[in-house]
């Protein structure tokens, strides 16, 4: 199937498809769920190569692993684990067994836990001990972070409570930044983390604490834990009614539906944030109903999988023009390159194909005047994703919002089109002849044929926000269905964690000589300027 698909790969990647781009192509590859719209017609994926890739699906058998998902059978198979972040979004409650138990009962209760948090602390029923809250501290890492960080920013227009900052990097620069700006007797501090145990997270905690400690008698009260750890929530002193739990069937990056969306919750109100979880329901039907050529989880996914398997592009920019989602890149590359950047398959075998790509990017325009250079006129082919929406938020701005949707699709036209040496020459020609003139259209010349796909949408209102979202989550599932590996373990991050904890006390002053010579001699470095 693969060298299927390699071989037709060579019988297009020379052709020029913007030669294919009619009326005609443009419908046939688009899809659609409601008013979210995912064109890729500007790719050189033809009928019969997106046949081959359909048939992938099947033969990795997407559909009947989706629905073993969505039925919390446990295919995270290293973890023996159930995959159900779907669950936190069923807000109709619809019955979800894992071992023999159905978990939504508990999920809609924690919810309303939420809602009734979320809805004291804007109303300032819930109070710090200098009144009412006015700065939220969500102290958290990886997905116990991006997820609702990108979030707050995606939905600025619809903040309306309180101030909502996240605090992730071990770097003190990081929790000292932030708590400079913040009134210790009107902050409510969020602890996110799943596992409670992750240093960054607990260190940064322990900080927050003690500098709340100085100004109020009992700091606290001031804090919420969002944790699948009853005890490590409870050790650190927080009350249970103000502890959120999650059970370990929802993945760290896929948490944001649930209590670790709880500053979302905060800021947006717990209305918007149920809009937010109906666009990810809308999302998981759809990809639970909708025909492969329709499904556009399934469509992105092999269009990825197209580009990077096949034809060996491996990264893919993510260029929103959108600038609330300007952390959609950063939430992305957790997502994908944490669930599906692996090299060995279920089985325990080596992956027969490359992993996931790399994911990157930035919001346009600002990246125009960045890195497009790269990719318009670079060696290598970099597949773009846009993300643009029809209207902003700023009615009487909306004249520069259309400057921003052009330049979106002038860029993918740009890529597709690119511009040959003929016209290069037209460009200069009044200025330079002979040699000269030739040298100069070189450099202008842009080669084209670039693939480029677009995910347009009305407005990037809540409801749509949980349906990219939950796009992007179930891109990912397909592709590591088809690649053939767990998109839902990451034994990768464990190796540098246990060397970290091991070179704290060299850091600190402990012999350094077991180590290798580099690292010795930057340790050596660093004590000499005083770590
Ligand atoms: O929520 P926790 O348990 O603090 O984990 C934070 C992050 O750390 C990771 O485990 C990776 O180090 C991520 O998968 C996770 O999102």
């Amino acid at each position: 199937m693969w060298n299927d698909l390699r071989a037709h790969y060579e019988t297009v990647k020379d052709r020029r498809f913007e030669t294919m781009v009619d009326a005609d192509r443009a419908a046939d590859f688009s899809a659609n769920l409601g008013d979210l719209q995912f064109d890729y017609a500007k790719t050189n994926i033809d009928s019969e190569g997106r046949k081959a890739l359909f048939a992938l699906l099947d033969q990795a058998g997407v559909g009947a692993k989706r629905d073993a998902m969505f039925a919390g059978q446990k295919i995270n198979e290293t973890e023996g684990r159930a995959v159900l972040h779907t669950a936190l979004r069923n807000l109709d409650g619809d019955p979800v067994i894992v071992d023999g138990v159905d978990v939504m009962p508990d999920v809609l209760a924690t919810l309303e836990r939420m809602d009734d948090f979320a809805a004291a602390v804007r109303s300032g029923a819930f109070q710090g001990q200098g009144g009412k809250i006015t700065d939220v501290v969500n102290i958290g890492i990886g997905g116990s972070d991006l997820g609702p960080a990108m979030g707050v920013l995606a939905l600025a227009p619809y903040h309306d409570g309180p101030r909502c900052h996240f605090v992730s990097n071990v770097d003190p620069a990081d929790i000292a930044g932030v708590l400079r700006g913040c009134d210790p007797e009107t902050t409510l501090v969020i602890v996110a983390s799943k596992t409670f145990t992750t240093i960054e997270t607990m260190t940064n905690a322990r900080t927050a604490k003690a500098w709340m400690g100085q100004s109020v008698a009992d700091p606290a009260a001031q804090f919420a834990a969002l944790s699948t750890s009853e005890q490590g929530t409870a050790d650190f002193g927080i009350a249970p009614d103000r502890v959120f739990g999650f059970e370990d069937w929802v993945g760290g990056r896929y948490s944001m539906w649930g209590p670790i969306g709880l500053s979302m919750m905060i800021a947006i109100g717990p209305d918007a944030f149920r809009a937010f979880l109906r666009g990810a329901q809308d999302m998981d039907r759809h990809f639970q109903a909708a025909a492969w050529h329709e499904n556009l989880p399934a469509l992105l996914a092999l269009v990825g999988i197209w580009h990077n398997q096949i034809c060996g592009h491996a990264t893919r920019a993510v260029l929103p023009y959108d600038n609330n989602l300007s952390r959609l890149p950063a939430y992305l590359q957790q997502l994908e390159m944490e669930s599906n950047g692996k090299g060995v398959s279920m089985d325990g075998e080596d992956l027969a194909v490359n992993s996931g790509p790399v994911v990157w990017g930035e919001p346009g325009t600002n990246g125009q005047h960045a890195f497009y250079q790269l990719i318009h006129q670079g060696t290598r082919v970099i597949p773009c994703e846009f993300l643009v929406a029809a209207r902003g938020h700023d009615d009487d701005l909306h004249h520069q919002h259309q400057l921003l949707v052009a330049n979106c699709l002038a860029q993918s036209e740009a890529l597709m089109k690119g511009r040959d040496l003929d016209e290069a020459r037209g460009k200069v020609a009044d200025k330079f002849d002979g040699a000269e003139l030739e040298r100069q259209a070189k450099h202008r010349v842009f080669p084209g044929n670039r693939p480029s796909v677009t995910i347009a949408y009305p407005k990037l209102d809540p409801h749509m926000l949980g349906q990219i979202i939950a796009l992007y989550e179930h891109r990912v599932f397909v592709e590591g269905v088809v690649l053939g590996l767990n998109s839902y373990d990451q034994w990768g991050v464990e190796l540098g964690k246990e060397l970290a904890t091991a070179l704290q006390p060299i850091i600190e002053g402990a012999d350094a000589s077991g180590k290798d010579g580099s690292t010795s001699g930057l340790v050596d470095f660093l004590r000499s300027h005083g770590v």
